[in-house]
Formats: structure tokens, C-alpha cells, sequence
């Protein structure tokens, strides 16, 4: 699993996708899901939940024959567990969470594994560090930190909506507004994680900017009055609740 475009084979449903994306960055088409599993050192399970086990039907007894590859899931859901059961065997599995903020480089992934060498951990790694960035964690720790990172880029994108807006409401138009909530937005979570590395918290972080007696104390209260964390808190929940739902 080198991290050359010429390393890297695809496979796909429709024969469209797989082919684009292998031209894109100088990689090779397989025949086949089986062809693919003969071939590869680190194989990406990139369906959705849902399709995940008829493919791993199809390739199970390869992987088992193979100690020396790996296979990475990306799908939700989808616990080591349930796809060890899928693959009849303990072969080696890294299990994946990344979002969609990696189209623009600035995924917040997750990686946990079963019987993964430090290699296949550390080459999943560098795979992922090219779309953002990435921390190991327990498999426990998955649901919340799925809710945190995979569900709350849309949580955000809503908040980013609902200030544009109010923007317009005030008279603003609606393209100047979500450009100025955005920028906001992403300014202030690069400062959060700028001062965190101080050991400077958001605390910190609101305490400077609500002045005595201005706006964004008023605002901050009114907010909170309004019910905006625990909004976000019930956000958290019901979807880990879902997450629970769907893996059982
Ligand atoms: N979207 C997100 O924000 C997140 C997604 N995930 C997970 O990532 C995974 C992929 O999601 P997403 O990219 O949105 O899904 P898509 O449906 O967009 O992509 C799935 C890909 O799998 C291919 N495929 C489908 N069936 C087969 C098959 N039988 N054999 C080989 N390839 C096949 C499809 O081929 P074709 O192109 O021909 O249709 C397509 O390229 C999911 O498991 C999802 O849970 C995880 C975290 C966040
Ligand atoms: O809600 C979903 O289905 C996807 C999976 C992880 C985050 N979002």
C-alpha cells in the first residue's frame, strides 16, 4: 500500500467510477472484486452498509487466504465484529470513519483495528492523512465520535444556514451572508484548535469575545435561553441511539 496513484487497483458496480478514478490518478481497473482481493495489500471496502455483505461474500475466501493483506471498512454501522462473523475467519481488519469534509482536505477521521499489523495501521493512516486528519480510538468510542465528526459537518452546515438567514433578515443578501457565517465558522473552529495546542479553551475563547454589557453576551445568552446546547447535546444522542439501532 504505497502511496503512488500507479499502486492503486478499482473495482466498482457500474464500471463508470471505478475507471474515472483510476485515469485520475494513474491507477489500474480490476476485473473483478475477486481479482482485486487476489492483488492488493490493503483492500478498501468502500460500499455503502447496506451492500457490504454480499461483497464480502464474494471475496471472503480470498482474504482468508491471505494473512498478509488487510481490509479497511469504511461503512457505518458496520462493526469489526459483525464483519469478522462476514468473513468466517479473524483476518486482519482496520475499521474506518472519516467525513465529508475530506473533499477538501480537512476529513476528521477515526481508525480502530483487530489483528492489524502496525504497518497496515500506519499505510491506512497515511491514506487517510491525504484527506485530513486522523486519530486512533476504541471501537467503543465509535459511536460518539461519529456523531462529533461524521453527523455534525451537516449539524453545522444547518447552524451556517439558519445565521445566513437571520443575515438576510437583517438585510443582508443570502450569498454575502453564508459566506460571512462560513468563513466564521471555519476562522473559529482553525482559532480553537490553534489554542488548544496553548492550552487555551473554548471557554477561554468565548470569555474573550463577550465584552461586558455587549453584543455577543446578548447573544450568547439569548442562544443558550433559547435551548441551544441542549439542542446539540439531543443532536449527539439521537444519533448515537440511531447508530445503536442500525448496528444491532
Ligand atoms: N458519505 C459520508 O459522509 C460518509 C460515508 N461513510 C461510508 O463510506 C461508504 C461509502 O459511502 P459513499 O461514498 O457515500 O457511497 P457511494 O454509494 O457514493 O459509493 C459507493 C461505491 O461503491 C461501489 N459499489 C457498489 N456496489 C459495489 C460492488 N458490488 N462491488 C464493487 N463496488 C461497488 C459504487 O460503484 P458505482 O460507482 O458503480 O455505483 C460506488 O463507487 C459507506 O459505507 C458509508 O457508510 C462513512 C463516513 C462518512
Ligand atoms: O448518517 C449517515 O448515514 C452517515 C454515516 C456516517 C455519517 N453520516
Amino acid at each position: 500500500a504505497g502511496m503512488n496513484g500507479a499502486d492503486f487497483l478499482f473495482t466498482d458496480a457500474n464500471g463508470v467510477h471505478a475507471p474515472a478514478l483510476a485515469r485520475e490518478v494513474g491507477g489500474q481497473v480490476a476485473s473483478s472484486n475477486g481479482s482485486l482481493a487476489h492483488q492488493v495489500d490493503l483492500l478498501v471496502l468502500g460500499v455503502k452498509p447496506h451492500i457490504q455483505t454480499e461483497v464480502i461474500e464474494q471475496i471472503a475466501h480470498i482474504v482468508r487466504e491471505r494473512p498478509d493483506m488487510a481490509v479497511v471498512s469504511l461503512a457505518a454501522g458496520r462493526t469489526l465484529d459483525s464483519m469478522l462473523r462476514d468473513f468466517g475467519a479473524a483476518v486482519p481488519l482496520i475499521r474506518v470513519m472519516p467525513n465529508v469534509n475530506a473533499q477538501v482536505g480537512q476529513s476528521m477521521s477515526a481508525i480502530c483495528s483487530q489483528d492489524a499489523t502496525e504497518a497496515q495501521l500506519g499505510a491506512t493512516e497515511r491514506l487517510l492523512s491525504a484527506v485530513g486528519r486522523t486519530v486512533r480510538i476504541s471501537e467503543k468510542e465509535f459511536p460518539a465520535f461519529m456523531a462529533l465528526a461524521s453527523c455534525s459537518p451537516a449539524w453545522v452546515f444547518q447552524i451556517i444556514e439558519t445565521l445566513a438567514r437571520a443575515g438576510v433578515k437583517h438585510g443582508l443578501t443570502k450569498s454575502s451572508a453564508t459566506l460571512i457565517a462560513a468563513q466564521a465558522v471555519a476562522g473559529s473552529a482553525d482559532l480553537l484548535l490553534a489554542s488548544q495546542e496553548r492550552g487555551v479553551n473554548a471557554a477561554q475563547l468565548i470569555d474573550s469575545v463577550c465584552s461586558p454589557n455587549g453584543t455577543t453576551i446578548a447573544g450568547l445568552l439569548a442562544a443558550e435561553n433559547a435551548g441551544l446546547s441542549p439542542a446539540l447535546v439531543t443532536a449527539v444522542d439521537a444519533a448515537i441511539a440511531r447508530d445503536q439501532e442500525v448496528s444491532s
